[in-house]
C-alpha cells in the first residue's frame, strides 16, 4: 500500500526546501525524503554556512579588520586552535537545522528519513537500515539531492590528513602548512581563511587565470589581495605526485609539473562537485543525464519526464545555494499551474578575503559582445564609510550601455561587496540606469554612496 501526495521531494537542502515549502503554501500534499538525520544538505552542514561562518570566526580570532587601524598592532589574539574554529560553526549549524525543521513543519510538510529512489515514474521507494521499505507515490517529484566533492583520483583520501570539503570540518588540529588543490570558489574562500590565521597556504590550479567568471579587473585585484594575504599562488600549475609519508610527522610532499617540491601537513582538495544521482533510478523511467550525472532541464526544471522536476546541484551550473532555492520556487509554481521564469540576472558573492561579489556583464563580456559601454569606478578609499572601516583598496565598478545609459553590470571588491552588489542587481533587473542613482539620496556615510560616485564618474567620461 502506497501512501499518495501531490508532490515528493527528495533532499531537504535548500533547492527542497524551499521546493516543498512552496507547494505546501499553495495547499499541496508535501512530503521530504532525507536520507540523512537533519536536513539542510550541504548549504547548512557542509559547505555554505560552515564555510561562511568559520570565515568570520577566522577574521576575528586573527584582528584582520582592525589590523593597522587604532594605532596598534592586532594579530592573532592567541594561537587558535580547531575548538576555536569550530565552536561557532557548530552554534551556527543547529540553529540552522532547527529553522529548516520549524519551517517544514509550519507548512504541513511531511517528513520521511531514508534514501529515496524512483522504483516507477509516480513512485518513490525510501529505505533505511533497520526500517521497513515505505513506497511513496506522487504526481509530481522533485529531485533536489544536490552533489558530492568530487575526488580526483591521485589523492589519498582515507589518510586523515588529506581533506574534501566535507572532511575539512572535522580536522583536529589546525594545519601548519596547507596545500588547496583547486582554485575555484571553495579552493580560494578557504585558502584566504587560513591564510588569514596565519598558516602558509599554496593554492595550486593548472588553470591559469583566478576565477576567470569575474571581470578581469577584479580577478586580477583579488588575486594581488590574495597574495598580500599569504595565498602562495601556483596557478597554471599541476600536482603531478603525492607523497603520504605512514609518519605523520613527517611532511607531505606534493611534485609539481616543472619539479617543484611543496611539503605541508595538510592537503585540501576542491577540485569540483559531482551531482548526486547514482542510485536514484532516474534512468530507467526516462530522466536524462548529462556531465558528471548531472540531471538535464529545461527552462522549467522539467526533466526528460515532465512530472520530475530537478532543481539546485543536482544539475549543475551554477550550482549556488541562492540559485538552488529559487529554481526551486520556479519548477514547483509550474508543476500546479503558475507560469513563472526564473531572474535573468543571478548575483555572485564569493567570501574570499577581501569578498568580491558580481551581478551582470563584465568588460570582457561587453567587448565580446560588441556593446558599446562606459565604466565608473568608485575607490573604498574616497569613500567616508571606508576610510572610517580602513578599507583602503575596495572598488565598485559600474558598466553602463554608453548610449541608453541603462547599467549592464556591477562589480565590487571589498568588506560588504555581497551585500553590496544588490543596490546593482535591483537596478539592472528594473532596467534602471544612471539617474537612478544620480537621483536617489543614499544615507551618509555608507559604502552604498560609491554607486551615485562610479555613477558620476561615469558620467564625466561621457563628457570628456
Ligand atoms: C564549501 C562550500 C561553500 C559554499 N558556499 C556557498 C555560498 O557562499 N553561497 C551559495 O549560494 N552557495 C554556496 N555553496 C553551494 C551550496 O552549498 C549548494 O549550491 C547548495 O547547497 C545546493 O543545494 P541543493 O538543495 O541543491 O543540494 P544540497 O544542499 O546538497 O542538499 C541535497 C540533500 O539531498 C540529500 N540526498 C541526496 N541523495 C538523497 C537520496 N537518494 N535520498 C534522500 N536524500 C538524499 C542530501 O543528504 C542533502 O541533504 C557552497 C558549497 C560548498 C561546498
Ligand atoms: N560563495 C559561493 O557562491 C560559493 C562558495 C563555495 C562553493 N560554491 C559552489 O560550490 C561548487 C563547487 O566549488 P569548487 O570550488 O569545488 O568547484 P569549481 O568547479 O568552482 O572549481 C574547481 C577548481 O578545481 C580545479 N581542478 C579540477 N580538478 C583539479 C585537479 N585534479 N587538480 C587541481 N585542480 C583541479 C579546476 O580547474 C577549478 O578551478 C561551485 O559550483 C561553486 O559555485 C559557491
Amino acid at each position: 500500500m502506497a501512501d499518495d501526495f501531490d508532490l515528493v521531494v527528495i533532499g531537504s537542502g535548500p533547492a527542497g526546501e524551499q521546493g516543498a515549502v512552496h507547494a505546501a503554501r499553495l495547499g499541496k500534499r508535501v512530503v521530504v525524503v532525507e536520507k540523512e538525520p537533519v536536513p539542510g544538505g550541504t548549504a547548512a552542514n557542509t559547505g555554505t554556512l560552515p564555510s561562511k561562518t568559520l570565515r568570520e570566526t577566522a577574521l576575528y580570532l586573527s584582528g584582520y579588520r582592525a589590523r593597522g587601524l587604532f594605532g596598534v598592532e592586532t594579530v592573532l589574539k592567541r594561537e587558535a586552535t580547531v575548538s576555536d574554529l569550530l565552536y561557532r560553526e557548530r552554534r551556527v549549524k543547529e540553529t540552522e537545522r532547527a529553522r529548516i525543521d520549524v519551517n517544514l513543519e509550519r507548512n504541513g510538510v511531511e517528513r520521511v528519513q531514508g534514501k529515496g529512489s524512483l522504483v516507477d515514474a509516480h513512485t518513490v521507494l525510501v529505505q533505511r537500515e533497520g526500517h521497513p521499505d515505505r513506497r511513496i507515490t506522487a504526481r509530481f517529484i522533485l529531485i533536489a539531492t544536490g552533489s558530492s566533492p568530487y575526488r580526483p583520483p591521485l589523492y589519498p583520501f582515507d589518510d586523515p590528513r588529506v581533506h574534501d570539503s566535507d572532511e575539512l570540518l572535522d580536522i583536529t588540529a589546525l594545519p601548519s602548512a596547507l596545500m588547496v588543490v583547486g582554485a575555484g570558489v571553495v579552493g580560494c574562500e578557504y585558502a584566504c581563511m587560513f591564510a588569514a590565521l596565519g598558516i602558509p597556504v599554496t593554492l595550486v590550479d593548472p588553470k591559469p587565470d583566478l576565477l576567470s567568471f569575474l571581470d578581469t579587473e577584479f580577478s586580477g585585484l583579488l588575486r594581488e589581495r590574495m597574495t598580500a594575504l599569504g595565498v602562495r599562488m601556483r596557478l597554471g600549475h599541476s600536482v603531478e605526485a603525492i607523497q603520504v609519508p605512514q609518519e605523520n610527522t613527517e611532511p607531505i610532499r606534493l611534485t609539481l609539473a616543472g619539479g617543484e617540491m611543496i611539503e605541508v601537513d595538510q592537503v585540501l582538495v576542491a577540485a569540483g562537485r559531482s551531482a548526486n544521482t547514482a542510485g536514484l533510478g532516474l534512468e530507467p523511467v526516462g530522466v536524462k543525464l548529462g556531465k558528471r550525472g548531472q540531471v538535464e532541464v529545461g527552462s522549467t526544471y522539467q526533466t526528460a519526464v515532465p512530472h520530475i522536476y530537478a532543481v539546485g546541484d543536482v544539475i549543475g551550473f551554477p550550482a549556488l545555494a541562492s540559485t538552488a532555492m529559487e529554481q526551486a520556487r520556479v519548477a514547483v509554481l509550474h508543476a500546479f499551474g503558475q507560469v513563472q521564469t526564473i531572474s535573468p540576472v543571478l548575483p555572485y558573492g564569493i567570501y574570499t578575503i577581501p569578498e568580491v561579489s558580481m551581478a551582470g556583464e563584465t568588460e570582457q563580456g561587453l567587448i565580446a559582445k560588441g556593446i558599446p559601454y562606459v565604466a565608473g569606478r568608485a575607490g573604498y578609499v574616497i569613500n567616508p564609510r571606508g576610510q572610517i572601516i580602513g578599507e583602503g583598496r575596495g572598488r565598485l565598478k559600474l558598466l553602463f550601455h554608453r548610449e541608453s545609459l541603462k547599467l549592464l553590470g556591477v562589480h565590487v571588491l571589498g568588506e560588504q561587496a555581497s551585500e553590496l552588489v544588490h543596490i546593482g542587481l535591483l537596478a539592472l533587473v528594473a532596467g534602471a540606469g544612471t539617474q537612478l542613482f544620480v537621483e536617489t539620496c543614499f544615507n551618509y556615510p555608507t559604502l552604498s554612496e560609491m554607486y551615485k560616485t562610479a555613477t558620476y564618474d561615469a558620467l564625466q567620461q561621457l563628457q570628456a
